[in-house]
Parts: C-alpha cells; structure tokens; sequence
C-alpha cells in the first residue's frame, strides 16, 4: 500500500506517467477492457472502461480508500456514530428505507419505531387522500398536491414525482419553491382550491421562502374557502413540531422527522410524502426497497465489484488527480430532466467545501462543478463543447434498457443508439488524417480539405461513464439515487471533508435578512457597499 502521505501525489504522477493517453489503443490492446472496468449491481451495470484508467490506476485509487478508511467512516455512518462533527449529528438516512427493520441505534435509541411510525402514518394519509376517504373541506374528493419547500424539501420529491410518472395514479403533484411570487401565483392560477391539499415541507420551519409561500397559500385558502377550511387543506412536514403546531396544523396532519437527516437526503421519509401521494405506499415501498438494496451492496460488495466505491474512486480521481472542474450528468431519460438539479444539491451542498474535517484547509481541490440535461437535448446545445471545447469534462451517461412506452420502439431505439455514440465519440475522437480523408474522400479539393479538416478533428480521449439498468420503476430509482448519496459519501472521505453540514449558505441568508428593511425603505443605503447601495436606488426608482 502507498505511504500515506504520497497516495495523491503517486496517483498524480501515474496520471501524467503511466495512465492511458490513447484509449482506442487501450481498448484494442485489451479485448478485456470493459470486463476489467465495469461493474455490475443486478440489472444495474456502472461502465467506467471509456475513462483514462488501468489496472495501476485502480490498484491505486483501492489504495487511497484503504489509507482514507472509506470502509470504516462508512460502517460508522451506517452505525448511528455522529460522523457529521460540525453539526453534533448521526447521519441515517439510510435508517429510512432500512426495510430489515433490524434496529439502528442513535445516541442508543433505536430509531426504527420512529421511523415504522411515520412511514405507517404517511401510508394511511397518502391512501386516505388518494381513496377519497380523506375529504375537502367541502366534502369532496382531493385532486392536486402543491408541495412548499425548497432545498431539500423539494427538489427531491420534484424529481422522483417526474421520474415516476408511469406509476403516477394519485393527485396532480404541483412544487412551490421559489420566494419569487410568480411562482405560487403561477401554481395557484392552474388548481382549484377547493380540492387541493397544501404540504407545507421544511425540515427547519423557519425558511423564509416557505414559510412566506405558505402564508400566502393559507390566505388564498381563506379568501376562497374560509377559516375553518384550514384544517382539512393544510398538513405539513417538519423536524420542527413545535413551530408546525404554531402554524395552525392539525396534530395528526403533522409528518415528522429527525436532525440526524440531512435535508438533501430525506426524500426517503416524510419529505417524500408527494411521492407517495403520486404513486401510492405500496410503490413508494419498492423505492425505498430499491435504496436499500444500494445501502447493503455498499456494505458489502468488495471495492472493485461496488458501485457507489467505484463511482466515488473515478470522480475523485477525475477531481483530484485530473484537475477537471466540473462534471456533466446527461440522463437519456425525459423523465429524470430533474435528476442533475437534484444531484446538483446533493453532491454541491455536500461536497462543496474548502475546510477539512479537522478544521484545516483543504490542501488540494474538493467536489466538482455538476450540471447536466437530459439527452438527447444536450446534444443539440452544449454538446459541441464536451467534445471540442478547451476544458475536459467528464460526463455521466444515463439510460435505461427498455421504456414504460408501448409500441414507439423506435424512440427508444433511437435514444440509446444516441447515448452510446456520444460516449464513443467522446472516447474515440477523429483525427486530422481521418477528417481530411473525409472530405477528400467527398470529392473536395486538398486545399480546401487542408482549411476545414482542422474544425473537424475531436480529440477523443474524454472520459464519460455510463449506468444503464433495466426500466426507470420506483425500485430503480431508489437505488439510482442511493448510489448517487454513497457515491458523494465515499469522495467526501477521499476529500477529508463533513459532506453533512451546509454553512456556506448562511451568509448570504443573514445579508438578505438585514438587506430586506433597505429594499422596503431606502433607509440604511449609507453603509452598504457602493454597488449593493446603487443597486437598492435603482430598483426603488421603479416602485412608485
Ligand atoms: O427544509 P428546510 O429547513 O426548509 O430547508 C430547505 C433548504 O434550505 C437550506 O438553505 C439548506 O441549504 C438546504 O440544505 C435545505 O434543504
């Protein structure tokens, strides 16, 4: 095993040294390659052998998981410890969708009477709703949701609501998340109020966007239905009981959960209440199903076999050793369009940090840049950057063997033809002599061909992963997402960093707070710094 201090730096001068520089020539030395470099979780197969990678450069990345005690952190993670050191708190999510019901212990309680108890009470509400045993006010049935949170407490619900649509048979689900008015007028514009249940989700109760949405939702609610109709039009979910209470819900409206759940990890409990409006209970159980089968193959599957490992060891290495800033997710998948803004939250929140466990700063990089669209869209924006623009970006390849659509074979035909061609293009690029051919070979004049073939040389050598699984059902997207939260666990070990904490969102929380009594009486211009103080003129110049 490398010395410890020397992991990065021996894995960084392997990467300029003794990596592959031509991977059309790594695959065609080695008719073995992908068998090398792929793993597979059931019907989830993880694809890496497209990036600059061998046997050396995954002997080594083995390495710096042993010298980081990957294996360790990660039992104490799933043990209850309080790994999350700046906050004081476990970190169990996984305790959600722990379908053994063995129990798991928190400061030597075990938590799973609490969270059986809200998973029931969240059933019996969701079948309630979705029967038409639980009724308005007026004594009809509920045909729309309007979810309020933001963060944690939307974007998630938001993705796994779209990406289920298939499985979709209850209410319209509709997502309130942004303070900007035109988003809950825009949302209260397209339901009838009469028949539409308000979830107000924040894990804190104390976020200004969702509680001012709120406000605004319940007064809507009175102007159109009256006081009394609050009760049967409002529930909630909340860590925060206490404040839920203040707002007027109704003790049994109520959906609770615990501090040792990040906000970005807890569409698994009651934050996923709309999931489970949408899809039912017992669905919303093959999604929780799904996570946890990701949770035991992560305790279990030797380094080389286990996806969020392997998944966490290249994105570190492209990170950390690569020097690449960012990284594309493109789902080829309509209905995962929501995926990299989640992932975006997941991975940037958690990882995006430049202070270490121990309170130093971090020597090298941390968690990378994540953004994405679905494909095959992206190919016709941005793509032309991925393949020949200055900066490398790996990207991530998502897709599904077979569709939920009927009788459109073709569709899907085409969409993974499509995905698979861009991780080749990428990983094969064209050369000069190739490009030239081409044209020459169209009857263009060598001149000519001498001017254009250059536009058309792609480098190839970019590295791209891909993740294919059978179908997008409530079972695979649990554990998709279980491997993405494992994925940024494992590289938040390699970084040294909390990836449980979010203070980097505080301050500019605190400024808006102070800045608000500015912007609604010009007073206070005088301290601020002369472009915030111009700023705040200029927009009062405009309200009369
Ligand atoms: O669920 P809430 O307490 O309302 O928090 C909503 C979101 O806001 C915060 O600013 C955090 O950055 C997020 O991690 C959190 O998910």
């Amino acid at each position: 095993m490398t010395s410890k201090s020397n992991a990065l730096a021996t894995l960084k001068s392997h990467f300029e040294s003794d990596a592959p520089k031509d991977m059309r020539a790594a695959f065609s030395n080695d008719p073995k390659r992908f068998e090398k470099n792929s793993a597979r979780f059931d019907d989830l197969l993880f694809d890496w052998s497209k990036c600059a990678v061998n046997d050396q450069t995954l002997n080594l990345l083995e390495d710096l998981a042993l010298e980081k005690d990957v294996a360790a952190k990660r039992d104490a993670m799933f043990s209850g410890e309080h790994i999350n050191t700046t906050e004081d708190r476990a970190v169990l999510h996984t305790a959600l969708r722990n379908r053994t019901n063995l129990p798991v212990t928190e400061d030597g309680e075990d938590v799973m009477h609490g969270v059986n108890a809200v998973l029931d009470q969240m059933g019996s509400f969701c079948e309630g709703v979705r029967s038409g045993e639980i009724k308005t006010a007026n004594g009809k049935n509920f045909t729309d949701i309007v979810n309020i949170g933001i963060g944690g407490s939307d974007l998630g619900p938001a993705m796994a609501v779209l990406a289920l649509a298939p499985y979709h048979d209850g209410p319209r689900c509709h997502f309130v998340s942004n303070i900007d008015g035109a988003h809950i007028a825009d949302t209260l514009k397209n339901v009838q109020l009469e028949t539409t249940l308000f979830i107000v989700a924040s894990k804190t109760f104390t976020t200004i966007e969702t509680m001012t949405n709120a406000q605004t939702a319940r007064q809507a609610v009175v102007d159109a239905l009256g006081e009394e109709a609050v009760p049967s039009h409002f529930c909630a979910v909340s860590t925060a009981l206490d404040k839920v209470a203040e707002f007027g819900i109704e003790a049994d409206r109520i959906f609770g959960f615990w501090d040792w759940v990040g906000g970005r990890y807890s569409l698994w409990g009651a934050i996923g209440l709309p999931i489970m409006m949408a899809i039912g209970a017992k669905r919303f159980g093959k999604f929780l199903d799904g996570a946890h089968a990701m949770d035991k193959h992560f305790k279990e599957a030797p380094t080389r076999d286990n996806l969020p490992m392997m998944l966490g060891l290249i994105g570190y290495y492209h990170r950390a050793v690569c020097d690449y800033s960012t990284r594309a997710v493109i789902p080829y998948d309509q209905r995962l369009s929501r995926l990299p803004a989640y992932l975006q939250q997941l991975d940037m929140e958690s990882n995006g940090k430049s202070t270490t466990l121990d309170s130093q700063s971090t020597s090298g990089p941390s968690g990378p840049i994540v953004w994405g669209e679905p494909g095959t869209n992206g190919q016709h924006a941005f793509f032309q950057l991925l393949h020949q623009g200055t900066d490398i970006i790996p990207v991530e390849f998502i897709v599904a063997a077979t569709a939920h659509e009927k009788g459109m074979d073709v569709h899907h035909e085409l969409l993974l033809a499509n995905c698979f061609a861009q991780s080749e293009a990428l990983m094969k690029g064209r050369s000069l002599e190739e490009a030239h051919k081409q044209l020459t070979d169209k009857g263009m004049g060598k001149a000519e061909a001498d001017r254009l073939a250059p536009h058309k040389v792609f480098s190839g050598n970019r590295p791209s992963i891909t993740l294919v699984y059978e179908k997008l059902t409530p079972f695979a997207l649990g554990r998709l997402i279980a491997l993405y939260e494992h994925r940024v666990f494992v590289e938040a070990q390699l970084y040294g960093i909390n990836a449980f904490d979010q203070w980097g969102v505080e301050l500019g929380k605190e400024l808006a707070t102070a800045l608000l009594p500015v912007v609604q009486t010009g007073e206070g211009t005088g301290k601020l710094d002369s472009s915030t103080a111009a700023l705040v003129n200029y927009i009062r110049s405009y309200s009369g």
